[in-house]
Order: C-alpha cells, then structure tokens, then sequence
C-alpha cells in the first residue's frame, strides 16, 4: 500500500531538501528508497520528449560530438525511437549533408559502400572494408547506377582493373522507404543477396545485404522509431553562437533537422540569447535546444529568450576539465534537480547532459527531474560511433575525444575561437579511448531494461509518475558516505567477471 508522504516525515529527504544544503552532488553521491511496487517492470513506459514538441519513446540522446554523433549514429538512435544530435565540427555542408543522408532512410544502419565510375580501378582498400561497393555512371549518388562491385572480385585480380570488367548486374532496387522489415521481405522475396537502396527522385543512397538483415534480427527487437512530423527519423543537429553559425542553422533546417542544439558549455551569455532569439524569429517551426545551463538564473534567461528545451551539465562529462580549468560547474544531480525545478513550471523538457555511465546514472537522472540524458562516452564505443576500432593493451577501443579538447578544436571548432582577441588556447577536455560496447542496437535496449526495473523499484510507472513522485516528496534520497558507495559496488572479491546482459 503507498503511504501518504507525512509518514516519512523522519526516513530519508525530500530533494528540496536534500539539495538545499550548500553541496554539489552527482549521481553517485545519492541514492533513492524504494517505493511501492504494484506493476510489472515491462509495464513501465519511458516514453519521452526531447524538446517542447518531439517526442520519444526512450530518454537517450547522443552527444552532439565528432565521436560520436554522425549519420550512423542518427539513424540507429531514431530506429530505437531516441535521438542524436549531428555535431557542428565539421564545415556546414557536411553537417547537413549528413543530416539529409540520416534522413533519407529508414533503415537502422547505413552500410556507406563506396562508389565507383565504371572506368576506375580500385583497389582492394578503396572498398574501405565493404564487401560491395556501388558503380554509378559518374561515381556519385546522384547518377545512374550501372553496377554492383564485390571486393572479393577486385581482391582476385593481380593489378587493379576498370570495376566495368567485373562489375555485376544491378539487381532490383529496395525503396529507400523501406523500413527494417519491409527490406528484409523484399532481399527475401527477391532471393536477393543484396539490393541498392534507391530514393524515390532516383538518388542511390546505399546498399542492403542479407547479412545486415541478419545481424539485426540478432538484436532485440526494435520498438517504435522516432519520426517527426514530415514522417522522416527524427534527427538534431548542434550550431555555435557565431555569426556564421546563422548560415549554418538555415543549412540545417533546409536538411530537416527536427531540432538544433546550441552547444556551448556556458549557455547563459549575450551570444547565445541573440542566437535564440535569432533563430526563434527565423525558424519558428523547429524546436530550439539552449544550453549548458546548471543554475536557475542561467534557465531563466534561456527561457525567457524562447528555448524549447534545456541541456543540463558543466564539466560532468568523462572528458570534460572544464571544472579543473575554469574552477566553474555543478554536480550533475544537484544541477539536473535545480535546472528541471525551474523548467517544470514552463513545460520545458530537460536533457541531463554527461556523466552517464550506467543504467543507474540514467534512473537516478530522470528521477530528478530530466526528460533525457544525453550521453557521450556511454556510445562512443559503439559501432555505430564514427572512427574505426584500434587495438590499445589487447583490447579493442574507439577513439573518444572531447571537443574542448586542443586536437578537436584544431580541427574544426578553431573556427570558434579564430575570431577571438584572445588567440592562445586552452583546453577543456582530453583525448581518450573506449572499449568496443558492440551495437547500440543491442545494449541500448537492455540498458532501457535496466531502467524500467529501477523505476519500478521506485515504483514509478513512467516519467510522469517518478517526476509526481519527485514533487510531491513521496520520493525520499539519501547522500552516500564513501563507505556505503563502496558497499553499494563490487566489494570483497578475489576476482570477478562483470556481465550485465
Ligand atoms: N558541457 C560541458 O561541461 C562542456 C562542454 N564543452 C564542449 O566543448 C565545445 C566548445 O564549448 P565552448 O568552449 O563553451 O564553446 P563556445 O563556442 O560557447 O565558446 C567558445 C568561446 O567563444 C566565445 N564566443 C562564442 N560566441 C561568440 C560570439 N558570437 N562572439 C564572440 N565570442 C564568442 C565564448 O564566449 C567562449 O569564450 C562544445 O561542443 C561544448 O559542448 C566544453 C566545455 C565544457
Ligand atoms: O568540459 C568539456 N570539455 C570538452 O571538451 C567536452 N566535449 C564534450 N563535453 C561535454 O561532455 C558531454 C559528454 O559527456 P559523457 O562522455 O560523460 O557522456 C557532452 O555532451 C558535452 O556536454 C565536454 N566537456
Ligand atoms: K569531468
């Protein structure tokens, strides 16, 4: 039976009162009571939004970042029905250019085969690792397709030959419509071992091999996609605060981006309040993410500016060392309660951005107060993160960079920083590795799983009712001494092996 919230008047804290009491907490320093259970774990529904008019059936957002969040990484997110967010590190074109290419599918992953001209000879490494690759009459997407070439075919032959010599029939092309079944029907109906992904303007967008089908149906089974109103994945895009970031937002939203993030660490300033109101003014139609905040007084200014959303979190992420350099930031728990206290009451939708790195951390966010979590390391392992994979001390890992960091702002967001004074520059993140978490396919689903049994521990059935809980002070935290966090982990074992799922 639920009690009524004065009989726990003298177990645990209320937030409100958890929180006012001159720390910064994050995530690992609180810990929640259970509650009432009186529903399945499978009958807790995640089901979310993004920003004031997008919404999702699961609270996960990737990380506008160069390691993270590029076409791959869109579509596989949106299939999930989550989202990421297109980085801006990269010349405009090209973020729109992925914005589109993410768009113009349906499917959970995009395979990006090379194209070949019939008269070029590749060599076995211009396949890039496919093992086809699309012959167009000029090498493009955008001209007639006259083959398929298979790398094994190229692999075969001494010297590199024109693709035209050994080239297969194209075979009948898959609409570029097709959802995940539908293309799996069509190779099976056609006992097709691949088929070209074809838009309906005549486009070639990719390639779809019975293999990719099968790797798929080895992943749990994919739930409700986000699409946004044009019926497309729904996909975000970050811009800076930069005269030519206006440029690139109208790039962005011909692309169909569903939502721009303004990425900057310290979102409360002249530059960013003109870009909203700019881009509100411009774009009235595309919901507009402001941020990073971690005070009130920073939210405030955001919202009276117009944002459609909030992205909570400075110096929290794993690269970040913007709090060691700059001596500025919150904890993440304390600022995700203070920022979504103040949202709430404006029906603004919270992201609770870094420091995510397990199905706890995501729980414990959303708990106090967001409406997603966006996450950076937690996906830069993927497969579907940009980069290959390397070998460091036998084991195999992603490259995951932050993009503060001096390598990250040399190559793109310097632009950033070239029409300042002040022209030394200090970094405000590292360069690291991750370890290969295989799809996100895969483990996004069973984290999700993950969460739904910690609400209902809390006994939650939804956001809805963990926020109802949050407010009305039936949720009781605690602060974790150093002790119970180490009770709270793996403690006391010679050896362990660590499995979640
Ligand atoms: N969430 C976090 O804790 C942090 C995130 N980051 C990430 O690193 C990247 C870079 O972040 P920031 O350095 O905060 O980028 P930023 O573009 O907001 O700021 C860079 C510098 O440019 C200045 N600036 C921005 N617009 C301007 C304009 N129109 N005119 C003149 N000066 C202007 C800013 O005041 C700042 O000094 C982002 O991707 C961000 O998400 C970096 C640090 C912390
Ligand atoms: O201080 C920083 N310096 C950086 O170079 C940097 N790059 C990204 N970010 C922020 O970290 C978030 C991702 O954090 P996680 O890896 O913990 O998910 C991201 O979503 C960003 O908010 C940075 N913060
Ligand atoms: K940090």
């Amino acid at each position: 039976m639920a009690a009524s919230s004065t009989d726990f008047a003298d177990d645990g804290f209320a937030a409100a009162r958890l929180f006012s009491q001159g720390f910064s907490y994050t995530y690992d320093d609180v810990i929640f009571l259970p509650g009432y259970i009186d529903f399945p774990a499978d009958a807790v529904d995640l089901s979310t939004r993004l920003s004031r008019r997008l919404p999702l059936s699961i609270p996960c957002v990737a990380s506008p970042m160069d390691t993270v969040s590029e076409a791959r990484m869109a579509v596989a997110m949106a299939s999930l029905g989550a989202a990421a967010v297109v980085h801006c590190n990269t010349e405009p074109d090209a973020q729109a250019a992925i914005v589109r290419a993410a768009k113009s599918r349906r499917l959970p992953f995009v395979s990006s085969v090379p194209f070949f001209s019939p008269s070029s000879a590749p060599a076995l490494n211009d396949f890039d690792g496919n093992e086809y690759a699309l012959v167009t009459e000029r090498g493009d997407s955008l001209s007639r397709l006259v083959g398929v070439a298979v790398a094994a075919d190229a692999a075969s032959r001494e010297v590199p030959a024109p693709v035209s010599e050994y080239m297969r029939p194209v075979p009948r092309s898959a609409s570029a419509s097709f959802d995940f079944e539908q293309a799996a029907a069509f190779l099976a109906d056609e006992g097709l071992d691949y088929a070209p992904l074809v838009s309906d303007d005549g486009e070639v967008i990719d390639l779809i091999a019975a293999k990719d089908v099968e790797r798929i149906r080895s992943y749990p089974k994919l739930g409700k996609p986000s699409l946004g109103a044009d019926g497309k994945f729904v996909v975000a895009a970050s811009i800076g605060t930069r005269e030519d970031d206006k440029r690139r937002l109208e790039q962005l939203v011909k692309a169909g981006a569903n939502a721009i993030v303004i990425d900057s660490s310290q979102g409360n300033s002249i530059y960013q309040l003109d870009m909203i109101k700019y881009a509100k003014k411009m774009y009235p139609e595309v919901d507009l993410i402001g941020g990073n905040v971690v005070t009130i007084a920073q939210t405030q200014n955001l919202i009276q500016a117009g944002v459609d959303g909030l992205r909570v979190g400075m110096g929290s992420g794993s690269i970040c060392t913007t709090q060691e350099v700059c001596a500025v930031g919150r904890g993440q728990a304390t600022a995700v309660y203070k920022v979504s206290s103040y949202a709430k009451d404006h029906d603004l939708p919270v992201i609770a951005d870094g420091g995510i790195s397990n199905s706890g951390h995501i729980v414990k966010a959303l708990t106090l107060g967001a409406s997603t979590v966006m996450m950076g390391s937690f996906l830069a392992g993927s497969h579907e993160a940009p980069g290959t994979y390397e070998y460091k001390d036998g084991r195999r890992v992603k490259k995951y960079r932050g993009m503060g960091s001096l390598e990250a702002m040399t190559k793109g967001s310097d632009a950033r920083y070239l029409g300042d004074t002040l022209k030394l520059k200090v970094a405000q993140g590292v360069v690291g590795a991750v370890a290969d978490k295989g799809s996100v396919l895969r483990f996004i689903p069973y984290t999700m799983q993950a969460v739904k049994q910690g609400f209902q521990d809390l006994g939650a059935s939804s956001l809805q009712s963990a926020h109802g809980l949050l407010r009305s002070e039936t949720l009781r935290l605690e602060v974790r001494t150093g002790a119970a966090q180490v009770e709270g982990g793996i403690h006391g074992l010679v050896s362990y092996e660590k499995k979640a799922f």
